[in-house]
């Protein structure tokens, strides 16, 4: 009889649950749903919050539409997630089974996503330097909690557990009184040596870091336990494998070879290579370079242009569109306005209008935010604005990977991988013409697949 793997994202937008068949890994059963959790806030600290209860109740809504037969055939449960976020929750009393065979929220903080800009340059500064490669940036769970421990002191107090978002839904299904995290995500956090695959325990706690609040770390592609109940008919005591990040995740489900580059977007954008197995970082990180490299599986390494500005620059302005045709009194929901917006783009195949487009700003250049130039009076229709758009999406990515240096890395394909360029004809368009490579598009590239592969592969 089939069995299957269950593999979850749970992105910054929306959550992806697929269901991998483990003999012949290929997908039986997919769903996705938004997730719709941005808190707002106004102005001041440019906090980006997203409510854990939404989060959750997306995870399991959407497990739950997934064929009942089949879940109780699952024999394994891999998840992978928005990295560098941060949530806090108290041990043992982070959420709530007594609903049956699902869990909701109890003593959790909301997250603090990789998108939050609390962090200025000058508060970064105040931090010690770490002991890794990888320079820490807005957004990255420790330096979250630095700003915490310094600026609301109080938030920290009956919070005794700290995760991303996908440690904790582990945590939870398998019912742990702490965190268990992996390099993968433990690197996305800073202040993680990922040669020792060990805490900065004595630079941070020289700084006052509050050092219970580190998880403790387990091998990428290594169980977190087994699951403490049964969860939407899936047995309990199914193995669970500590979360993994998306982004590695989405490599793995469409990099088949070492000549492979991947580009996902989806919230974000990220292109990426594997560095050869033998590749060591170096010992302290370049904060001007667009290029990291982050743990893979089994001490390899990739390279990666991690763009904090991919699908959410077309989200942002779906929302402000949005938001302007309210004011204007006219209506129209946003998955219409995807639509005509994208039809209109590609009726428009180019357009002397310039859009850099990184209204997050980089990490390693946070401080250049969009831009927009060469205005004229015959460059103003959507097609134009929505076509520049996406352009410059491209234009940023490639400027901070250019083809060059994938080709001196012997890249001679481009695999695309995400629901923003799955979903987006003109964002495939701009790719292909920003690299002189092939470019291809993997069938069930991402990372749901990928972690479900993992674990498949693993198990
Ligand atoms: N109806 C749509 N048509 C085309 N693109 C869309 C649509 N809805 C959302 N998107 C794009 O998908 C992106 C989110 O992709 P998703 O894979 O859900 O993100 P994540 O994995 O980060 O949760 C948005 O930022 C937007 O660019
Ligand atoms: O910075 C990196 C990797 O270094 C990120 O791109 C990483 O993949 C993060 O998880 C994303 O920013 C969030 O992912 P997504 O929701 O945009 O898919």
């Amino acid at each position: 009889m089939t069995n299957f793997i269950l593999g979850l994202d749970v992105g910054t937008t929306s959550v992806k649950a697929v269901l991998l068949e483990t003999d012949s890994r290929t997908v039986s059963a997919s769903h996705a749903l938004p997730t719709a959790a941005d808190i707002s806030h106004d102005g001041g600290i440019k906090a980006r919050e997203q409510d854990t209860g939404r989060i959750i109740d997306a995870v399991n809504r959407c497990v739950g539409e997934l064929p009942a037969d089949k879940l109780l055939r699952v024999r394994g449960i891999g998840l992978s997630g928005q990295m560098h976020g941060v949530l806090l929750w108290r041990a043992k009393s982070g959420c709530d089974w007594s609903s049956g065979d699902s869990f909701t929220p109890r003593d959790t903080s909301q997250l603090i996503t990789w998108q939050d800009g609390r962090c200025s340059s000058e508060f970064l500064r105040s931090l010690p330097n770490p002991d890794s490669h990888i320079n820490t940036a807005t957004g990255f769970g420790c330096a979250t909690l630095f700003w915490l421990i310094r600026n609301r002191p109080e938030f920290l107090e009956d919070l005794t557990v700290a995760g991303t978002i996908q440690d904790y839904v582990v945590s939870m299904l398998c019912g742990l009184d702490g965190c268990v995290m992996t390099p993968q995500n433990a690197a996305s956090w800073g202040f993680f040596n990922t040669s020792t695959n060990q805490w900065n325990e004595s630079i941070l706690k020289a700084a006052g870091f509050p050092l219970h609040l580190l998880p403790q770390c387990a091998p990428s592609g290594g169980l977190a336990g087994k699951t403490r109940s049964v969860w939407h008919g899936i047995p309990a005591g199914t193995p669970v494998g500590a979360a993994l990040g998306d982004f590695q995740c989405s490599v793995y489900s469409c990099m088949s070879a070492p000549t492979d580059a991947v580009l996902n977007i989806s919230t974000s954008a990220q292109l990426t290579f594997a560095m050869p197995a033998d590749f060591r970082p170096p010992d302290s990180p370049d904060p001007t370079s667009s290029i990291s490299y982050f743990p893979y599986f089994d001490s390899s390494y990739l390279a990666v242009a991690a763009s904090l500005n991919g699908g959410n620059v077309l989200a942002t302005f779906v929302g402000m569109l949005t938001s302007w045709m309210t004011e204007l009194g006219a209506d129209l929901t946003e998955s219409s306005l995807y639509e005509k917006l994208i039809h209109l783009a590609l009726n428009q195949e180019s357009s002397d209008l310039r859009m850099i487009p990184t209204i997050l700003g980089e990490r390693h250049d946070p401080g250049s935010l969009g831009q927009v130039t060469r205005i004229s009076t015959s460059n103003l229709s959507l097609g134009h604005v929505t076509r520049a758009l996406c352009h410059g999406v491209l234009s940023n990515l490639s400027s901070m990977m250019p083809a060059e240096l994938l080709g001196k890395a012997g890249v001679s394909r481009i695999v695309g991988s995400g629901s923003a360029l799955a979903r987006n004809q003109v964002f495939r368009q701009e790719v292909e013409r920003a690299f002189p490579f092939e470019v291809m598009y993997g069938k069930n590239a991402d990372s749901a697949v990928g972690v479900a592969m993992v674990l498949s592969d693993r198990l």
